[in-house]
C-alpha cells in the first residue's frame, strides 16, 4: 500500500490532507527519519521533535513564497522531506547527497543557509525589510529553538525587530533543551512561562474564564472564538502580571505556549497569527526525540548520534577504538585542574561535544556553560583572567570564528592569559561546509602575541594543554574531531619548549639536512607524513619528517636550516592554504631571502569543502599519504627536468 509520505512531492500535497491524515503522515515521517538517519547518523532528536510543527508551517504558509527561516537547520529534515527531497533523503550527509543543514543551492525552500546558531531572526528581519522596501507581499517566519535564543545575535535581532515593527513571525520551538540542558536567565524565564500555564491554579482560572463565556447563549464557532479570546486575554493578563511580559514590553505580540505536537491547534494558531500585524513571537512547546521513546528519554545522547541500529536503539561503536581527542583533552583538563584551583573551563553550550562535562562533574564551581554565546565566552574568560584565574575556553574551531574580535580586542591586545582549546579543527566530515574547522590557524596566527600550536597525537595534546595553561598571554590549541591514534599516554605533564618543532626522522638535524626533501607537517597531518615517508623510503627516496608543533612562533632555526640543506620543503596542514601554516613558512623563507627553495604547500583550496565521509574528503583534497608522495615525486622530477636543461 502506498504510504501518505510517498504521495508528498511538495507542500501542495500536504495542504490537501485532513488533520487525521496529517497525523498518520507524522508517524510515517518519524519512521523514515529514524531508519534513514541510522545509516550515517545525524540530528535525530531535534527532527523528531518538529514533525508536526513543520507540517503545520508548510500547511498554513504559502511556501516558498512565504519564507521559512530555520535557525541552525539541524532540525530541517522534515522540511526536506516535505519540500521535494523525499527521494534523496537517504543520501543525507553523505558525499554528493543532501546536506544535513540548509543550503540555498539545494532548494528554493531553503531561503537561508545555516548551521551556526542564532542567525534566523536577523536574516528573517532582513527579508522582511527587503519585502517592504520593494512593496512585496509575503510572510517571513523565523523558527528558532530555545537554545539558539541564548545567542547574542538572536537577542540583537530581537532588539532591532521590536523597534522596526515589521511584519515578522518568530516561532519559538521551545523543547527546554539545547544539546544538553539549556542554560541562562532567558531559559529559566521561558520555563516559568511554561510552568505557569500548566499549573493547576492557572488551569482552574482559565477554565473559569472560558466557562463563563461558553455558557452564553451564543452558538457555535463564535462562542468558541470568544472563549478563545477570553483565554488569550487571560493569558496576557497573567503574562503581564507575572513573568511572560518581557517580549511584549520589547514590542512583540507574544502568543503561547501552545502544544507543538497538536496539529489542529497549530493550524489554528498559524492561521490566526498570519493575520496579525507587527512582530510576533509564538511559543510552541515540543519534545525533543518525540515519538521514539529511546530518544525522548535521553535527547542529549540522541541529539546527533553516529550510526545506530534502529531496531535496538544501540549506537554503533567499535570496541577497542582509541579514545577521542575530545576525551583526552577533557581528562587532561580535569587532571590539571585537580592540582591547580585557578584553572576554570568555559563552554558555549557544548559540554558534551567539548568533553567539558567531565570538568562540570568534578568541579562544578569551576565550570561555566554560558549558552550559545561564543563571543561572551571569550570576553567572560578575559574577565576571569584579569581576576587571576586561568580560563580554558573550549569551543569548536568553526564556532570560534564567531569570537575573532573578542580574541583580538578583549584578550590579545591586553595580553591576557586565556587558553583557546579549539576542538573539531580540520575537516569534520558529514557536517560539511559550515562546520569544517579550517580557518583557525589563519585567524589565530594573524593576532599579535598569540601562540598557536597543534599536537601530532593524543599524548602531545595532553602536554600541549599543560603547556598552554602554564604559558602567559593568549594561547590557541587545535585538535581534530574523532578518535585519536591510540599511542601510549603518560600520566605526567611537562612543558614543551615554545617555538620548537620535533624532528621525527632521521635522528639528527645533520642527517635531515642531507635528505632529498622535508615533510613539514602540522598537527593531525603528521601521521600521514610519516606514512608517506616510510613508503617513499621503500622506493629509495629519503625525506625528513618534522612535527612542526607550533604555527606561531615557528621553529625558525630548524625550518631555515632544513630549507637551506635540502632545498625542498613540503608543508602539510588540514586547513585552508590562505593564511595557514604553509603561508607562515613561506613568509619566513621570504623574510630570509630563501627564494630558491622549492616549497609546496599542501592544504585546502580556496573553496568551501562539501560534506562527506572524512576518508573521501581527505583523499579528494590531498591530505592522504598518497598525495604527499605524489608531491614529493613531482618536486624531484621538476629538479631532474631542470638539471637536464
Ligand atoms: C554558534 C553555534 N554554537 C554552537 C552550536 C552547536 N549547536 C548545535 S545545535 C545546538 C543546540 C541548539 O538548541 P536549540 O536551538 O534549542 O535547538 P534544539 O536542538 O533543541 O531543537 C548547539 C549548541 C551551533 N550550531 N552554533
Ligand atoms: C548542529 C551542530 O552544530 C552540532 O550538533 C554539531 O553537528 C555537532 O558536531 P559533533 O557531532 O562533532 O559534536
Ligand atoms: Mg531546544
Amino acid at each position: 500500500m502506498t504510504s501518505i509520505l510517498e504521495t508528498i512531492n511538495g507542500p501542495e500535497q500536504l495542504r490537501a490532507l485532513s488533520v487525521p491524515q496529517m497525523e498518520l503522515l507524522a508517524k510515517e515521517i518519524r519512521r523514515e527519519i529514524i531508519e534513514k538517519v541510522s545509516v550515517r547518523g545525524g540530528h535525530l532528536a531535534p527532527n523528531l521533535g518538529v514533525v508536526e510543527l513543520t507540517m503545520a508551517l508548510h500547511y498554513v504558509f504559502d511556501t516558498p513564497k512565504d519564507m521559512l527561516v530555520w535557525d541552525i537547520g539541524h532540525q530541517a529534515y522534515v522540511h526536506k522531506l516535505l519540500t521535494g527531497r523525499r527521494e534523496r533523503f537517504h543520501t543525507i550527509r553523505q558525499f554528493g547527497g543532501l546536506s544535513g543543514y540548509l543550503r540555498r543551492d539545494e532548494s528554493d525552500f531553503d531561503v537561508f543557509g545555516a548551521s551556526h546558531a542564532s542567525t534566523s531572526i536577523s536574516a528573517a528581519l532582513g527579508m522582511a525589510a527587503a519585502r517592504d522596501i520593494q512593496g512585496e507581499d509575503h510572510k517571513v517566519v523565523a523558527i528558532i529553538g530555545d537554545g539558539s535564543l541564548t545567542g547574542g545575535m538572536a537577542l540583537e535581532a530581537i532588539n532591532n525587530a521590536g523597534s522596526l515593527k515589521k511584519n515578522l513571525i518568530i516561532v519559538l520551538n521551545d523543547n527546554d533543551k539545547s544539546i544538553s540542558d539549556n542554560v541562562g536567565a532567558i531559559s529559566q524565564y521561558l520555563g516559568n512561562v511554561r510552568r505557569m500555564q500548566t499549573s493547576p491554579s492557572y488551569q482552574r482560572l482559565r477554565d473559569m474564564a472560558k466557562g463563563s463565556i461558553e455558557r452564553l447563549p451564543v452558538l457555535g464557532d463564535k462562542a468558541r472564538e470568544a472563549a478563545g479570546r477570553a483565554e488569550t486575554s487571560f493569558k496576557q493578563f497573567m503574562m503581564h502580571s507575572k513573568s511572560g511580559a518581557i517580549f511584549e514590553e520589547l514590542g512583540f505580540k507574544f502568543f503561547g505556549p501552545f502544544d507543538g505536537h497538536d496539529i489542529e491547534t497549530m493550524l489554528d494558531v498559524f492561521e490566526n497569527v498570519k493575520r496579525v500585524d507587527g512582530p510576533i513571537i509564538v511559543q510552541m512547546v515540543t519534545k525533543k526525540g518525540k515519538g521514539w521513546e529511546i530518544a525522548e528519554g535521553d535527547s542529549t545522547k540522541w541529539h546527533g548520534p553516529g550510526a545506530y541500529d534502529y531496531t535496538t536503539g544501540v549506537i554503533k561503536k567499535n570496541a577497542g577504538d582509541p579514545p577521542s581527542y575530545t576525551e583526552v583533552f577533557a581528562d587532561a583538563l580535569v587532571a590539571i585542574a585537580e592540582n591547580d584551583p585557578k584553572v576554570v573551563g568555559v563552554t558555549a553550550a557544548m559540554e558534551e561535544g567539548t568533553g567539558l562535562k567531565k570538568l562540570h562533574k568534578r568541579f562544578p564551581e569551576r565550570y561555566f556553560d554560558v549558552g550559545i554565546a561564543e563571543q561572551h565566552a571569550v570576553t567572560f574568560s578575559g574577565g576571569m583572567a584579569v581576576g587571576g584565574l586561568t580560563p580554558v575556553v573550549a569551543i569548536y574551531s568553526t564556532f570560534m570564528q564567531r569570537a575573532i574580535d573578542q580574541i583580538i580586542h578583549d584578550i590579545a591586545v591586553q595580553d591576557l592569559h586565556v587558553v583557546f582549546a579549539m576542538d573539531r579543527a580540520g575537516l569534520v566530515g558529514e557536517d560539511g561546509q559550515t562546520q569544517h574547522g579550517v580557518f583557525d590557524i589563519a585567524f589565530s596566527r594573524m593576532i599579535p602575541g598569540m601562540k598557536v600550536m597543534a599536537p601530532k597525537d593524543e599524548e602531545e595534546l595532553r602536554q600541549m594543554l599543560y603547556t598552554a595553561i602554564y604559558l602567559d598571554g593568549p594561547v590557541a590549541l587545535r585538535y581534530p574531531r574523532g578518535k585519536a591514534l591510540g599511542v601510549p599516554m603518560s600520566d605526567q605533564f611537562h612543558m614543551l619548549e615554545v617555538g620548537k618543532a620535533e624532528l621525527l626522522s632521521p635522528d639528527t638535524l645533520e642527517a635531515a639536512e642531507r635528505q632529498q626533501a622535508v615533510l613539514l607537517a602540522y598537527g593531525a597531518t603528521v601521521s600521514q607524513a610519516e606514512l608517506a615517508a616510510k613508503e617513499l623510503a621503500d622506493e629509495g627516496i629519503h625525506v625528513a619528517v618534522v612535527n612542526a608543533r607550533w604555527a606561531k612562533p615557528l621553529d625558525e632555526e630548524m625550518i631555515l636550516r632544513l630549507a637551506r640543506g635540502t632545498g625542498r620543503l613540503i608543508t602539510i596542514e588540514d586547513h585552508v592554504v590562505s593564511g595557514g601554516f604553509g603561508s607562515a613558512v613561506l613568509e619566513l623563507l621570504e623574510e630570509h631571502g630563501l627564494n630558491d627553495v622549492d616549497v609546496r604547500v599542501i592544504g585546502l583550496p580556496d573553496k568551501f569543502v562539501e560534506h562527506g565521509a572524512l576518508t573521501i574528503l581527505k583523499e579528494l583534497y590531498g591530505l592522504s599519504s598518497a598525495h604527499i608522495k605524489e608531491v614529493v615525486h613531482s618536486q624531484l622530477s621538476a629538479e631532474n627536468r631542470s638539471m637536464a636543461k
